[in-house]
């Protein structure tokens, strides 16, 4: 399969901070395609979220053009984005944004109820691979980082996404845990041609991933 998933041609981001002007990301062109597993290293602070958080369309670049599943998106409005993020997207960013007044199968449940699909035997397979089964009715702000970490992946797995971006998705979790997720995570990779991008500064999980990108001043390199 050769679809197209992720394409940025000259893709600049910047930021300014007082009267300077910061340049995060300098005419950055990349391809990823339906089923590339790609880990993304770099300095802190190179500009690693940024760049997935322009691919999810939670920020916008500076210049040049992002285009998704083949479609460029400089013209896609939040209705659009909202459509592509739900239906086509898996996140897990350092910020868990689960939904506090849910418990942890409603949370998984989320993107399922978005697409208006139901709980699938895929979905135990999540709850089971990840350790939740004894935490499903539990509310999530009861939970450790590394349990709520567990349910941040459960869902952005839930509705078998086309593109999985994920931020550290085990940097709270113990080496044991960590393996388990590389495993899930590549298995719905081979499965279902699941695209990732995922950050880490652990080699032992960059080398699940089949490609690396290394981020530093700006630009990108394989
Ligand atoms: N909204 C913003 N306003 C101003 N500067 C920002 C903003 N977001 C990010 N930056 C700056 O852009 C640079 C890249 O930040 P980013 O969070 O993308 O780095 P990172 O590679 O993910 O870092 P880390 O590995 O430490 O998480 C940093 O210098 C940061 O201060």
């Amino acid at each position: 399969m050769s679809t197209s998933v992720i394409t940025l041609d000259k893709i600049c981001k910047g930021f300014t901070d007082g009267d300077k002007f910061h340049q995060v990301l300098d005419h950055v062109d990349l391809h990823l395609q339906r089923g590339d597993t790609v880990a993304l290293t770099g300095p802190s602070g190179c500009g690693k979220s940024t760049l997935l958080n322009i691919i999810a369309g939670f920020e916008r670049p500076t210049s040049g053009t992002l285009s998704l599943l083949g479609a460029p998106t400089t013209q896609w409005n939040d209705a659009r984005w909202s459509e592509f993020r739900h239906q086509q997207l898996g996140v897990v960013f350092q910020q868990f944004n689960l939904l506090t007044p849910l418990n942890v199968e409603d949370n998984i449940a989320f993107p399922l109820h978005l697409n208006n699909e139901r709980w699938t035997p895929w979905c135990d397979h999540l709850v089971d691979t990840l350790g939740l089964c004894a935490l499903r009715k539990r509310h999530v702000e009861t939970l450790s980082g590394g349990q709520q970490q567990r349910v941040a992946i459960a869902r952005a797995l839930a509705h078998k996404p086309a593109l999985l971006l994920a931020d550290e998705p085990t940097g709270n979790l113990d080496q044991q845990a960590s393996l388990e997720v590389m495993r899930l995570i590549c298995a719905l990779a081979a499965e279902h041609h699941t695209s990732i991008l995922m950050v880490t500064h652990s080699q032992e999980c960059a080398e699940f991933m089949q490609r690396r990108w290394h981020l530093d001043l700006g630009k990108v390199h394989e």
